[in-house]
């Protein structure tokens, strides 16, 4: 897992995961993520739940029969898998897999129980970050101007956010997710930080060397 880095010091690619309570923003900012920062790939899940207008089969998720699910399961395609509002949603493995031999960085919207199998998986490549919404009521507003899901369906989300939420504290990184740029700036200085990390640098004493060996002369 040696990614180049973009200053010429090698290093391992990292998991970055957001993870929030339904409508507080993880989709919205893992958009802005994979489009203005290079080195970054999305990781696509596949899920049991049905597709929701404006989404594409194989840009949002990979949307699959139950029957296909369990084969994904058994044959052990998935990295990590859970149940989320009675669907399944799981990682597929080999495109996380490619990405990171080949240098990149993984992004992640996951709910805590993937985020759990990452890490015990891999806890010193995983960066995780919660999104917080400002207020119940800034949720319960997001959920209803997405227009995607029926009235039942928000009420269901609303109430297992209180059970996400518990799990807080169990992230790296928390950000609260008011103004959609400011949220943005923070998750990015997390990534741009993280890829600085000197364990992640594999290539930094080979680096140092050669500038001792440079002063040297
Ligand atoms: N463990 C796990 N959770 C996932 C995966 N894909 C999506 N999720 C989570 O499943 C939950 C529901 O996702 P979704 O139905 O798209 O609704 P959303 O919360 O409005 O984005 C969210 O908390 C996602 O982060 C996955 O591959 N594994
Ligand atoms: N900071 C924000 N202020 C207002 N609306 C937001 C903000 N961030 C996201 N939204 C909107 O809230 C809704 C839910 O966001 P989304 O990114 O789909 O959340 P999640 O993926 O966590 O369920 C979307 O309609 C999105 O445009």
């Amino acid at each position: 897992m040696t990614a180049g880095g973009f200053d010429g010091v090698e290093r391992r690619g990292l998991m970055f995961v957001l993870s929030s309570p339904s409508g507080a923003g993880k989709t919205t900012l893992s958009r802005l993520l994979i489009e203005r920062m290079p080195g970054l790939k999305m990781s696509v899940s596949a899920t049991t739940r049905p597709m929701r207008p404006g989404e594409v089969d194989g840009r949002d998720y990979f949307f699959v029969d139950k029957l296909r699910f369990e084969a994904m399961v058994a044959q052990g395609e998935l990295l990590e898998w859970a149940t989320v509002f009675d669907n399944r949603y799981g990682t597929p493995r080999a495109p996380v897999e490619t990405a990171l031999s080949a240098g990149q960085d993984v992004l992640f919207d996951i709910d805590w129980q993937g985020t759990q199998q990452l890490r015990e998986k891999a806890r010193a490549d995983v960066v995780s970050v919660f999104i917080l919404p400002p207020s119940a009521a800034d949720l319960e507003k997001r959920l209803h101007t997405r227009a995607q899901d029926s009235d039942e369906v928000i009420r269901g989300r609303m109430s297992r956010a209180t059970h996400e939420l518990s799990h807080w504290a169990e992230y790296d990184y928390i950000v609260v997710n008011q103004n959609v740029d400011d949220a943005f700036a923070e998750v990015q200085s997390i990534l741009k930080a993280e890829r600085l990390k000197r364990e992640r640098r594999t290539g930094l004493t080979e680096f140092v060397r050669k500038l001792q060996r440079q002063l040297e002369k």
